[in-house]
């Protein structure tokens, strides 16, 4: 596997990262079928749908001291990028925030068996308390107008969000707008040519 086939442009992967990924694969296919944790369909494509879905967000945002991915589900980006920057950027806490208990005790399977130094959260994001990130991802979790709620809330004001949306994202843009200043970057999907990664920094409510 190479840095190209992840999807990453910008930082080399070792052998040892390769094989945490594998490992992974190898976790996510014995745990799903029990609790469902990505669409069964999507398992033969762990390497696009998944790693290099989540991996591309490196190419958008360079990693800070801290990054939370909020509703992380089988842990995806949160996951993938926590094992990517064990290996590009030691210094970056990676944190997964994941109410439904099995899926955090399978992230925290995943992080223990491979070693990865990132931290769960099991409990709903509404009920934590300010964060202050400076790097929020969440895929596939909520529409647009309800993210940017969490990210004013945990984001730190000079903080950065990476949201990947599918083909409806102009739609959550201006249903967002309505509520939302917001600065946005659109940068498109290197593994869906339908979908974006929408950037967003500066968030402040109307
Ligand atoms: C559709 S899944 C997406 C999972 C993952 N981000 C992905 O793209 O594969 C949404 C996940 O967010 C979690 N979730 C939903 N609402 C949440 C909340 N308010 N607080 C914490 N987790 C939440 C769910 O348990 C679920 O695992």
């Amino acid at each position: 596997m190479t840095r190209q086939e992840i999807g990453l442009a910008s930082c080399d992967v070792s052998r040892e990262t390769i094989e945490r990924l594998e490992h992974y694969e190898r976790l996510l296919s014995k745990w799903n079928p029990r609790i469902n944790l990505v669409a069964k369909s999507t398992l033969p494509d762990f390497w696009t749908r998944h790693v290099s879905d989540s991996a591309q967000l490196l190419d958008i945002v360079a990693p800070q001291s801290s990054w939370v991915d909020l509703g992380s589900g089988g842990g995806f980006p949160g996951l993938v990028i926590a094992i990517l920057c064990a290996e590009t950027s030691p210094q970056t806490t990676v944190t997964l925030v994941e109410s439904d208990r099995r899926k955090s005790v399978f992230l925290q399977t995943v992080i223990r068996e491979t070693g990865v130094a990132a931290k769960v959260i099991c409990e709903r994001i509404e009920r934590l308390d300010p964060l202050q990130v400076g790097i929020l991802s969440a895929r596939a979790l909520a529409p647009l107008p309800k993210l940017l709620e969490y990210a004013e809330r945990h984001m730190d004001r000079r903080g950065t969000a990476v949201f990947p949306k599918g083909e409806n994202w102009e739609n959550e843009v201006s249903a967002a707008r309505a509520v939302w200043k917001f600065d946005l970057k659109t940068v498109k999907s290197k593994t869906d040519p339908k979908a974006v990664i929408l950037r967003i920094e500066g968030v402040e409510r109307v």
